[in-house]
């Protein structure tokens, strides 16, 4: 990190537990400069001084300023900043923090401000030039700053009157109680600009292209010539992304591995492998598990119960697939390729006792977590990179845009998609159909690029029904698509009508044991994605 830092100006994100965190750090990259993302509850200055940051964001949070063991910045942090004249940017729980650490007061708010809002900005700040006219915002906060700390003045208030942005230019100090980096805040992009290139002086001269260059140097550096590398490959971007990277440099040293679990799509074996040969010319060995995944899978309809089982197995297949290898080769791999994300490295680290920080969410199924025994060293060329950063290099190394494109597939694949019934071969076969009578229409359509996902789900119903002359007791499916920018919100895709009637109806006819369609409205919040 502090390599890659000392090549560009950087703006580092100080990360108080928010959904929002990756996006403001994404956001900045957006606009072409290096930013990294610290757990603040884990950070000492010693890390923030590495980074040399030209411009620090303290980030939103789950927690209360005033709440005994709320999360804070290294001690000695404002001197630092202070002492080097980096400016410091708090966002929501950041602003909070800033207030109650200037000697200011932070109160429960008699009403909690959540969702979109209007705000009315000062003219004449440094976080708004010269524009006061009202804009839109995404405010999500429970807490309000009842006393201002002195030498601050507010620049921006609520429609209701609470406060909304502060600043304190002869400190440096500027902060916003609303979330500049979601989408909901349209001009937030613009005070995202003003900060970090007038406030903080940085540059735009951070690329993708040069993370390409930089990690085949470090892979070429790292691995000798006669060491081997094994990876498992997904079908998933990520994966295949990287297997791409590391095979430039190790060639035929590389060996990959795709698991055929059982609970794969339709054909989506063969369509995946033929894509690792043809296109890519990834040396991959398919592993066909399913039977032993199905098994360990039997009468298990817990969702979380699902996922530890499904990771356990594929540990279990790759130990003995590297096993074999090193029979083959006559000496151990020495190195694991993963399509490790810069989220994913954020959310591992998430900080020591933090209660309801926001990577708890899921447990996070990844085959990577490999048992220690196996001694493998780490190769992972995308752990800086967010996904759409990942999708651009892809590109660049010429991976075919349909497949970059391909909508996210969850890890324990259909098991979670059976929602609460049993993983049987039967239930994974009607989904199978359901699914790709779904997703074909779609992309006859040609509507699939406008989504982030599009799946069905087979539900633990039956229902009664006619079909042909026949009453039916058969299962009930739903059917989900949604738009998002990157997983974190998702608004469900508005089809029109004719089209669902038309899926509907090809299911119903052409999938035996199915009588009933649903279709999925809800957003995400409240809730989520996938259904388990
Ligand atoms: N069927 C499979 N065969 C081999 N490896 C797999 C398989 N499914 C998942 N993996 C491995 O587990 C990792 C994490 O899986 P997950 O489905 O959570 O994917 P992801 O993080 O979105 O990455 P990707 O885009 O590579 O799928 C993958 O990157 C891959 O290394």
């Amino acid at each position: 990190m502090e390599e890659e830092a000392s090549r560009h100006s950087v703006a580092l994100v100080l990360d108080f537990g928010s959904q929002y965190t990756h996006l403001i750090t994404r956001r900045i990259r957006q606009l072409g400069v290096c930013s990294f993302c610290l757990s603040a509850a884990e950070a000492s200055l010693d890390a923030v001084a590495k980074l040399a940051p030209s411009l620090i964001l303290l980030s939103g949070g789950p927690h209360s300023v005033y709440e005994p063991g709320a999360p804070s910045v290294p001690p000695g942090f404002f001197d630092y900043v202070r002492d080097r004249g980096v400016p410091v940017v708090g966002i929501c729980y950041g602003l909070q923090l800033i207030v109650a650490q200037m000697g200011g007061s932070v109160e429960p708010a008699a009403n909690r401000e959540y969702g979109s809002m209007d705000v009315v900005p000062v003219a004449g700040s440094v976080l708004y030039g010269d524009d006061d006219s009202t804009q839109s915002v995404w405010m999500s906060h429970g807490d309000e700053v009842v006393e201002m700390p002195r030498g601050f003045v507010v620049v921006a208030r609520s429609v209701q009157g609470s406060i909304a942005a502060i600043e304190n230019p002869d400190l440096g100090i500027y902060a916003l109680q609303y979330h500049p980096e979601v989408s909901h805040s349209p001009k937030g992009i613009d005070t995202l600009k003003r900060l970090l290139f007038e406030v903080g002086g940085l540059t735009d001269d951070w690329k993708v292209q040069d993370v390409l260059q930089e990690q085949i140097d470090l892979i070429a550096t790292t691995v000798g010539p006669d060491d081997h590398a094994i990876c498992a490959l997904s079908g998933g971007v990520d994966s295949t992304v990287a297997a791409t990277i590391v095979h430039k440099v190790m060639g035929d040293r590389l060996h990959c591995v795709f698991v055929d679990n059982g609970l794969l799509r339709y054909k989506e074996r063969e369509r995946v492998m033929e894509t690792f040969k043809r296109d890519l010319h990834l040396p991959v060995v398919c592993v066909d598990a399913g039977s032993q995944f199905l098994a360990k899978l039997e009468g298990v309809v817990d969702p979380e119960r699902k996922r530890k089982i499904i990771g356990a197995e594929f540990i279990a297949v790759f130990d003995e697939f590297s096993r074999k290898l090193e029979q083959e080769l006559g000496k151990k791999p020495k190195y694991l390729v993963q399509g490790t994300l810069y989220p994913d490295v954020i959310e591992s680290c998430p900080p020591p006792g933090v209660v309801g920080h926001s990577h708890t969410i899921k447990s996070h199924h990844n085959v990577g977590g490999l048992p220690p025994s196996m001694k493998l060293l780490l190769l992972e060329p995308l752990k800086w990179l967010f996904k759409d950063e990942v999708r651009k290099l892809g590109k660049l190394l010429g991976i075919p845009e349909g497949f970059l494109k391909r909508h996210p597939f969850p890890g324990p694949g259909l098991a979670v998609r059976v929602i609460g019934g049993d993983v049987t071969e039967e239930n994974l076969e009607t989904l199978r159909l359901v699914d790709e009578v779904f997703t074909a229409s779609i992309k006859e359509a040609g509507l699939y690029d406008e989504m982030w996902q599009a799946f069905a789900g087979i539900l633990p119903v039956k229902t009664v029904g006619v079909q042909g002359d026949k009453r039916t007791h058969s299962g009930s499916v739903v059917l989900r698509a949604v738009t998002s920018e990157d997983g974190m919100t998702a608004e469900r895709y508005t089809f029109k009508r004719e089209f669902l009637d038309q899926v509907t109806r090809e299911i119903c006819n052409t999938v035996v044991d199915v009588n009933r369609v649903f279709y999925d409205l809800t957003s995400k919040p409240p809730a989520t994605i996938e259904w388990e």
